[in-house]
């Protein structure tokens, strides 16, 4: 056999080293009952092409790292976990399009771009507070997202099954190309994004924001008069993420940038890591730290700034500028009393990272009925409490990660459709945790335009 050339060598050395996670920890990962098809799924994802290229994840990281000074805002949000029978055209053109009109409305408020990521395209793995879910006296595996077993509540679809990475990496294939088509074919149209706000703002419900969006009009009427670039109005930017919990799909999908040699992940543009997996010492913090894509970081309520800058050393030793986001998630009753001292401790450490406001996992509530919950206006409260503590501490508030559909759900409480608990269950479609809907979306939309125009003119 020939000597292997120095260049395998090199790849191999590479992949040795992000293989060290595999020694470690790694928490809420599914139990596989056929270890054969599991070799089998790595394998064949192995062989895929890239979801997505090391280019355009290098442009995102120069993006958040304009977030990560004040010159820019993120807006992440979709599904809390998106299904293949949901991956339909008609379904992600209206999470798209519920993001874009989010985005006008927030571009307009900011005077700064707005950098736009899809909770999608391999949102499909789900970290669960208890292994086993009960119903009526039966005990089952709880369902794990899409990407592990399916859920529908029978021992065969509660078991995990390998093949569906492969389903998972070729769903998310047709969610990235439909979201390309959209986002570059004439959707991303600026003045048709404004006009679905117009229908917005026309319901009295949402009268107070006519203003606002009357200024947006005239806007984009006085630079179509200027004859502003075409191109800018109507193609956009749009990435994807996804919580990278699931190491048998993320590992297969990690490949070496044939330009640098450097490691990327490579199913989706940024990854994130979720509260319940971030322990310094685990795999997922290892795992992720070995690859140059934007990282998100979760903090919960019990974070504290020691645990901020650990995470800081070991998944942004160099402190460059967008590799790192902190998606703060601390409940409306304690964004107050804990984001101000974390805020202050790590930019006292000389740290910059961005920090972005996840305001609906820390004020989840279960109803006398059963359905998974949150009111709009605990999620209001807590959008509040960051841009709050920002301004308390002197440091920039540089997004909003949420979890949102484009239909008319009905699984948040309030909103100016006044959703109320008997309504839950006229439409609650989620499997996992509750989104905001259309409407709720773009009224939290408007809110956060003018929480930002007062941080624009404070500056
Ligand atoms: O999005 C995440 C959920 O909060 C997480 O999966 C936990 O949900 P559970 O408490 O219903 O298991
Ligand atoms: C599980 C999630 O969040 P967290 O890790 O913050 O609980 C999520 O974003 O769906
Ligand atoms: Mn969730």
């Amino acid at each position: 056999m020939n000597a292997p050339s120095v260049e395998t060598l090199t790849a191999q050395q590479t992949f040795e080293q992000l293989d060290a996670y595999r020694a470690l920890e790694a928490k809420q990962q599914p139990t596989w009952p056929d270890a054969a098809a599991l070799g089998y799924a790595k394998q064949e994802l192995s062989t895929q092409p890239p979801l997505v290229f090391a280019g355009e994840v290098d442009q995102l990281r120069e993006r958040l790292a304009s977030a990560a000074r004040g010159e820019a805002f993120l807006l992440q949000g979709g599904d809390c976990a998106e299904t293949f029978e949901a991956a339909t055209a008609d379904k992600i053109r209206d999470r798209v399009k519920t993001l874009l009109q989010m985005a006008v409305v927030l571009t307009y408020g900011a005077s700064m771009p707005v950098i736009k990521v899809g909770r999608m395209a391999g949102q499909f793995a789900k970290p669960r507070s208890s292994n086993e879910e009960t119903r009526e006296g039966v005990t089952l595996p709880a369902y794990r997202g899409d990407l592990v077993n399916g859920y529908d509540f029978t021992e065969a679809s509660r078991t995990a099954d390998p093949s569906r990475l492969v389903r998972g990496y070729h769903v998310s294939a047709s969610t990235l190309n439909l979201i390309r088509a959209f986002t570059q074919g004439g959707m991303a149209d600026l003045r048709q994004v404004n006009s679905w706000n117009q229908g917005f703002v026309s319901n009295p419900a949402n009268q107070r924001y006519e203003a606002l969006a009357t200024e947006i009009d005239r806007a984009l009427r006085f630079m179509d008069a200027c004859g502003v670039d075409h191109t800018a109005l109507t193609q956009t930017e749009f990435y994807v993420s996804h919580e990278a919990l699931l190491l048998d799909y993320e590992r297969p999908l990690a490949r070496i940038d044939s330009r640098t040699s450097e490691l990327y992940g490579t199913s989706g543009h940024m990854l994130w890591i979720g509260e319940r997996t971030r322990d310094l010492d685990g795999a997922h913090v290892d795992f992720l730290s070995k690859l140059r894509n934007p990282i998100g970081v979760k903090l919960g309520p019990t974070a504290t700034t020691d645990d901020a800058l650990r995470l800081i050393d070991k998944l942004d030793p160099e402190r460059e500028p967008g590799r790192l986001t902190f998606i703060t998630r601390m409940g409306a009753e304690k964004i107050r009393d804990v984001l101000p001292g974390l805020l202050a401790g790590v930019r006292d450490a000389g740290a910059q990272p961005l920090w972005v406001t996840d305001p609906m996992h820390g004020n989840g509530i279960t109803t006398a009925t059963g359905f998974k919950t949150r009111r709009f206006n605990d999620v209001m409260d807590e959008l509040l409490g960051f841009f709050e503590a920002h301004r308390e501490v002197g440091t920039y508030p540089g997004g909003i990660h949420v979890e949102l559909t484009g239909d008319d759900v009905t699984e948040c409480l309030g909103g100016s459709e006044n959703i109320d608990e008997e309504a839950l269950a006229t439409r609650y479609e989620s499997v996992c945790d509750p989104r905001l809907n259309h409407m709720q979306s773009l009224e939290l939309a408007f809110q956060v335009a003018e929480e930002l125009k007062r941080t624009a003119s404070a500056r």
